[in-house]
């Protein structure tokens, strides 16, 4: 059997090498940064991102992308949503002809509305068979600590999902397959959005009845624009949809929280920014997933006010004011 390329060690990139090792697969584990690669070649740790991780002997680091692509049959995508255009242009022509590209990213595109697997088939020039979405409640941190978790490997191609889901089986992941690849992927876009807002409410020491309605009419609103994409409306009552949601949302150890409570103390985009290192996607796919309910005719409240708060300056109380003024309405 080839080896697995994993490109992004940050903590998705590194905890999920550590994943597909303890699978039985060899990775080979594309770092950015010199420090990084040689951290992991030299003590078997990645300091900056997972500090307590030890990665198995079947992880190998390196600076070459294409060292990393060459003769990999799963290619894993773990860099920010944003870089991915370009990183890919530059790896692609590296790819063996039948490998299967795996999405670990949670984001859509800015300016182009495009999901992470749309850039792939566009960048790379493969059929959107070949891409496989992983997406679920996998905070890095707790899966690198093998605490008990399920996610979702999605694929129109069931065997590819099935081949993938055989390479992230371990004792402490249990994925599932799944063919609806849109849902799998705007339910872990939009969650980081409504994760946002929630951490803008505890924030703002709001309690439960508040979040719970977050979470539920977040949900409603991610369900909405999925169904006008042709995503399957029970996607959302499933790990990627609800789980992720949930996850994201209750942890401290998320980013996009974190971020969201950072504003909703009141600070600028700019000195949350400086406060917190790693991608917070929701915060530019705010953008991107209001550009696209808009152009299918979606409302989308609670996303526009997170972009409003996130980039137009506005008030994290004034937007819950917003929301909860709007027109009465049913269920
Ligand atoms: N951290 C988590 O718990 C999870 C993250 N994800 C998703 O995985 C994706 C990657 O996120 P993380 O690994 O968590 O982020 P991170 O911030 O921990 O790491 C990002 C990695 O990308 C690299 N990078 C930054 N700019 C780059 C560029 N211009 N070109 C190439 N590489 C660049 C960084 O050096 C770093 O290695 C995101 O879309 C995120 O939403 C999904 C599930 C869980
Ligand atoms: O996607 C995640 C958990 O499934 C991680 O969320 P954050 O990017 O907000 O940390």
């Amino acid at each position: 059997m080839s080896h697995v390329a994993v490109l992004g060690a940050g903590s998705w990139g590194t905890a999920f090498a550590k994943v597909l090792a303890d699978a039985g697969r060899d990775v080979l584990l594309w770092a950015r940064r010199p420090a990084v690669a040689e951290a992991i070649s030299t003590t078997r740790t990645n300091p900056d991102y997972l500090p307590r991780l030890r990665l198995p002997a079947a992880v190998r680091a390196s600076t070459d992308a294409a060292e990393a692509i060459t003769g990999a049959d799963l290619v894993v995508l773990a860099v920010p949503a944003q870089t991915l255009r370009g990183n890919l242009a530059e790896w692609a022509r590296h790819l063996e002809p039948d490998s299967t590209l795996v999405s670990l990213m949670k984001g859509i595109e800015l300016g182009t509305t495009k999901r992470m697997s749309e850039v792939i088939v566009e960048t790379a020039g493969v059929a959107a068979d070949r891409v496989v979405v992983v997406s679920g409640p996998n905070l890095a941190a707790e899966i690198a600590d093998e605490q008990p978790a399920a996610t979702v490997v999605a694929c129109t191609d069931t065997d590819r999902a099935t081949l993938v889901q055989a390479s992230v089986s371990t004792p402490y992941l249990r994925p599932y397959t799944n063919d609806d690849v849109i849902g799998c992927e705007l339910g872990g876009a939009v969650k980081n959005v409504i994760a946002l807002a929630y951490g803008m409410t505890t924030a703002m020491g709001l309690g439960d009845n508040t979040r719970a309605t977050l979470i539920t009419r977040g949900l409603a609103e991610t369900a909405r624009l999925g169904v006008a994409l042709g995503a399957d409306p029970l996607t959302f009552a499933g790990l990627a949809g609800l789980g992720d949601l949930v996850a994201t949302c209750s942890s401290p150890l998320s980013r996009n929280r974190t971020f969201g409570e950072h504003l909703g103390r009141g600070e600028t985009l700019e000195q949350a920014q400086t406060a917190t290192r790693q991608t917070a996607e929701g915060v530019k796919s705010c953008l991107a997933i209001r550009d696209l309910s808009r152009a299918h005719g979606v409302e989308m409240p609670i996303t526009e006010q997170v972009e409003r708060v996130c980039h137009e300056g506005a008030d994290p109380r004034t937007a819950m004011a917003v929301l909860m003024s709007r027109k009465p309405r049913p269920e």
